[in-house]
């Protein structure tokens, strides 16, 4: 065990932030603390650190108390990346780098230069700092000195690195930048890295734990499947979020929902969005509609161009429930096609169980038949029941073949 903490109560002279927390972090690990602001994830981070001590518990650092240790000692199992401040600095990236070291150098005068050398080198290098080490912290943008701070946490070649909110200066490229590389270092020199995290999407592709924090208590510790989850991050950040599957990732990701994203109520796909222009049928629906093909096409969309080269005689189409229907026939091919516009919320389990019932009316109603179609929802309104959507698609799409067939073109 790396470290572990025990019942810790703690804070400031007058205000108790921490209450009963006990959690421990594996060697190896990337820990992530998730909260609100002031939820007490700094004020945790610096208990850990050893700059502040709990009222009540205890935090063991391999298995010994973290007071047992001195300031030097802890310095050398321990680096902290605090939040970037501000301030002016009057140093060069390479001796804010050096700096790291001092918890390694032994009495005043240096023994071990080229070693310190050595590795201060490849703490730049690993952190992409070293091109511009000649020049004065306060010349560099809030990106660029964060990165530097980390230099100096690696020079301090830490076994724990504690991290406040590592990657909120960086730019998207340098925070994938940072994380990858974290975690090719906890794989590689068996760092433990215990990190502040506002980002939940990023804490969730990236740590393997997390704990969230919600007024100075635990409210949940798992992994990111497990914390985040709509119904605890609501609960904790007292804000609406959506939740959706990583595209690649078994890695939960969440989406904020602005109150102001009010689709137009009285949109309503029907017959006024159809139009035939040179044998050419088109949908123009005036909001995007989410939208799932036969051909695994999906996205957002607003404009459908259905089929090409069509007489009126090829294609019907109807409102059925809240549903409009389009059904084209390729006249060469014999194949039926279908376009099924739902005015309602389509959940994402609903898209599936729609595109299946769909591929099985198609087959009881035209045996083997490869035409395609697409199902489109507003996501506006009232939330749809893939098994009543599924019994008015049957009647609908048999109405409009049907109809078809008896206009005689075939
Ligand atoms: N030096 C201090 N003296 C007294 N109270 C403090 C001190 N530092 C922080 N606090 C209080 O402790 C609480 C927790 O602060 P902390 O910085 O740990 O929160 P946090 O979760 O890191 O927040 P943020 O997300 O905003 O960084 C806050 O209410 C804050 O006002």
């Amino acid at each position: 065990m790396m470290l572990q903490i025990n019942r810790v109560s703690g804070g400031y002279p007058g205000r108790q932030v921490l209450k009963d927390l006990s959690f421990s972090v594996e060697k190896g690990e990337l820990f992530g603390i998730l909260g609100p602001n002031g939820s007490g994830k700094t004020t945790l981070l610096k208990m850990i650190s050893g700059l502040l001590q709990p009222e009540q518990g205890e935090i063991l650092l391999q298995n010994k108390p973290l007071r047992y240790f001195s300031a030097k000692q802890l310095a050398q199992k321990m680096a902290v990346l605090p939040q970037v401040q501000s301030e002016a600095f009057a140093y060069t990236v390479k001796e804010t780098v050096a700096l790291g070291r001092y918890a390694h150098q032994k009495g005043l005068f240096q023994t071990n230069r080229e070693e310190d050398k050595k590795i201060i080198e490849e703490a730049m290098m690993a952190t992409g700092v070293q091109s511009f080490q000649n020049q004065l912290l306060q010349t560099l943008s809030g990106g660029e000195r964060q990165r530097v701070f980390l230099a100096q946490a690696l020079a301090q070649k830490p076994e724990i690195l504690l991290l406040d909110e590592p990657t909120n200066h960086l730019d998207l490229s340098f925070q994938k930048e940072l994380l990858d590389q974290l975690i090719r270092w906890l794989r590689e020199k068996e760092l433990t890295v215990i990190s502040i995290f506002h980002d939940l999407n990023i804490a969730s592709l990236y740590c393997d734990r997390l704990l969230l924090l919600n007024k100075g208590e635990v409210h949940m510790i798992g992994n990111g499947e497990e914390v985040i989850q709509k119904q605890s991050i609501e609960a904790v950040y007292q804000t609406k979020v959506e939740m959706q599957d990583h595209p690649k990732m078994p890695k939960p990701q969440m989406v904020l929902l602005p109150d102001e994203w009010r689709r137009e109520d009285r949109a309503v796909i029907d017959e006024k969005c159809i139009q035939l222009k040179e044998g050419t049928l088109f949908i123009q629906s005036p909001i995007p509609l989410k939208i799932r093909g036969s051909d695994g096409r999906s996205g957002w969309e607003s404009q459908f161009k259905l089929a090409e080269g069509l007489s009126s005689k090829d294609f019907q189409y109807g409102t059925y429930e809240k549903n409009f229907i389009v059904t084209w026939a390729d006249s060469d091919k014999h194949l039926f096609h279908h376009a099924i516009f739902v005015n309602g919320f389509l959940s994402n389990e609903g898209y599936v169980r729609a595109v299946m019932a769909v591929s099985e009316i198609k087959t009881l109603l035209l045996g083997e038949n490869e035409g395609q179609f697409i199902i489109a929802a507003s996501q506006n309104g009232q939330s749809v029941d893939p098994s009543d959507l599924r019994v008015i698609l049957h009647n609908g799409i048999k109405r409009q073949i049907d109809s078809i067939h008896r206009s005689g073109s075939f």
